[in-house]
């Protein structure tokens, strides 16, 4: 029983979600992208984790020589090891990971963003960067007629959409860190003051301006979608699955009336549960055109 319990939490959270999904994968592959993951869950710890506070761009500094040394093939630790072991079987480019690095660096700099142009750099950094060091992994199809650009520009697309989507989540907790992620521009057009986001009433004008938001978000979840199907059969299903995951967390905010101040919209455990044979289902029809 303890056991089974262990096993239904942990296929329902979501890193883990995206664990079941890579079973389909090869023991390598599967080890490679664990191996990114690890590698990206570390670079964010340094700035959102316990020891965040004495975060200093040296630090940064430290980490991405670090990184150099993992792609010279001198890991420092086990961790590392896997990742030099990764870019030694894969062909995957460092510049992504030293633009996470730089987004971490961003992000100890500057709480606030002019308009989309600059948030979207950001998301970039910290998000759209993981779609580019996922796809040599995952590899495309070889039947797939569209240019390699395209795969790429799908795949940069749901990471800046997932970040687009956490931050429209997290509008609430990232305010009390004092943080508005959110650009200002479109926040003054909407009428909308720094005061009404650190106040957080869901009012009318404050319900238009996330319905916009919504909609801009979507359409990054559109074009990544049409780039699932150009990927290795067996990537497809993680991708389908973390896409549609994430994608749901935007019908939540709109479920909860678009109460990001305090409320944390959340995909439920059946809904979690359903998307899995979904995007397995996905997987299957989406095949490369
Ligand atoms: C199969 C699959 C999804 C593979 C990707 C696995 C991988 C390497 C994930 C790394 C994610 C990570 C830890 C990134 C660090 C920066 C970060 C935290 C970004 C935010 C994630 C949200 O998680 P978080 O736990 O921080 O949430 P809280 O803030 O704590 O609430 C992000 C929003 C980014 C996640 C980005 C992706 C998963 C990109 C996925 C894109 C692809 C796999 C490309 C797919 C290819 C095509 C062609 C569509
Ligand atoms: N049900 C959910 N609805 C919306 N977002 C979720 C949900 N579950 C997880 N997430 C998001 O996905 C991210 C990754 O999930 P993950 O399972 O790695 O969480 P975690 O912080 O590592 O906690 P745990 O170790 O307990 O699983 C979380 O930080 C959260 O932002
Ligand atoms: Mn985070």
């Amino acid at each position: 029983m303890r056991l089974i319990i262990v096993v239904v939490r942990f296929v329902l959270s979501m890193a883990k979600t995206f664990y079941l999904g890579t079973l389909l994968m090869g023991l390598e592959q599967r080890r490679a992208i664990w191996a990114i993951y690890v590698w990206c869950r570390r670079t964010d710890e340094l700035v959102d984790g316990p020891n965040a506070s004495h975060m200093t761009p040296r630090a940064l500094d430290r980490w991405e020589k670090r990184l150099d040394d993992v792609f010279e093939g001198h890991p420092y630790d086990m961790l590392d090891a896997a990742l030099s072991d990764t870019v030694s079987k894969y062909p995957v480019d460092m510049q992504p990971f030293k633009d996470m690095i730089e987004g971490m660096r961003l992000d100890l700099r500057k709480s606030r963003y002019n308009n989309f142009n600059e948030l979207y750099l950001y998301c970039y950094y910290v998000a759209g960067t993981v779609g580019l060091m996922s796809v040599p992994v995952m590899g495309i199809a070889p039947e797939s007629k569209k240019s390699v650009e395209s795969v790429y520009i799908a795949a940069l697309a749901l990471g800046i959409v997932n970040q687009l989507t956490n931050i429209l989540r997290d509008v609430g907790e990232d305010a009390r860190r004092g943080r508005i992620y959110l650009p200002q521009d479109e926040l003054a057009s909407a009428g909308l003051s720094e005061d009404d986001i650190f106040r957080g009433q869901v009012t009318d004008k404050w319900r238009s301006f996330m319905k916009d938001q919504i909609k801009r978000a979507r359409k990054f979840f559109d074009e990544a979608e049409k780039g699932v199907a150009e990927l290795k059969a067996t990537s497809r299903w993680p991708v389908w699955a973390s896409l549609l995951l994430y994608r749901q967390i935007l019908d939540a905010i709109e479920a909860n009336d678009y109460n990001n101040f305090t409320k944390r919209a959340y995909v439920g455990k059946a809904k979690k549960f359903v998307s899995l044979p979904v995007a397995y289902g996905r997987a299957l029809m989406s095949t490369p055109t």
